[in-house]
């Protein structure tokens, strides 16, 4: 993937950050900061509010206080922000393919969907029934989507979730060629991520 050389600007800086869920504050004056071509991994307990967090920097929720400042985007651009997350829009009925096919024209991506597939170890199951993916085959599709319309920040929420270790293996591949090419990676895991590149990391329950 080539990322535009702007882009290598690119940074996150949030301070004070409060989160919420219905009356429990999960977190409070949480500040963090991630720069183009880095990782920074969320860890903490289940419930601790991690995919909250990621909700909030892809601006699906407002923080009860504080700031989410991204800088080096142009705010009138195109979206610049993957959430991978735990639903995958699959619908039965739609092959793996042209399901593929429809979320890079909604997301505005030019990337070769057969060349996608292959990628993540899908070849030769596109023309199959979508909802007849297994969960790790699904996740499998969800990361194509990353790629057949790339931008340059990932929120990855439990990225390696049903994916056997050559999917593990490839979750790291594809988190060390967007650290190359300068994209910018949040990701909640409870696991370790094979991946090569800098990284740090928050707990939220800590
Ligand atoms: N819409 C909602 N209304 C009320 N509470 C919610 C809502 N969504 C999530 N919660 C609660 O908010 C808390 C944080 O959830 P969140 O999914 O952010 O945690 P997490 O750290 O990602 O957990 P896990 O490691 O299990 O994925 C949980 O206790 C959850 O039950």
């Amino acid at each position: 993937m080539t990322l535009r050389q702007d882009l290598r600007r690119l940074s996150l800086c949030a301070t004070g950050l409060s989160g919420a869920r219905g009356e429990r504050i999960l977190f409070a004056n949480l500040d963090l900061k991630a720069e183009a071509g880095t990782a920074l991994l969320l860890r903490g307990a289940n419930g601790a509010g991690k995919t909250t967090l990621l909700l909030m920097l892809y601006g699906a929720i407002r923080p009860l206080a504080g700031q989410i400042v991204w800088s080096g985007q142009d705010p009138e651009g195109p979206p610049f922000i993957h959430l991978f997350g735990h639903r995958a829009a699959v619908r039965a009925r739609l092959a793996v393919l042209e399901t593929l096919n429809f979320w890079r024209d909604a997301n505005g991506g030019t990337k070769d969907c057969v060349e996608a597939l292959e990628r993540v170890g899908l070849g030769g199951l596109g023309s199959l029934d979508a909802g007849y993916l297994s969960a790790g085959q699904t996740r499998r599709l969800s990361l194509a989507r990353l790629l057949v319309a790339p931008r340059p920040v990932w929120l990855l929420d439990e990225p390696t979730a049903a994916l056997d270790p050559d999917g593990d293996r490839l979750v790291g591949e594809l988190m060390a060629e967007h650290l190359a090419a300068g994209g910018l990676i949040i990701a909640a895991t409870h696991l370790p991520l094979a991946f090569v590149g800098t990284s740090s990391e928050i707990r939220l329950d800590g």
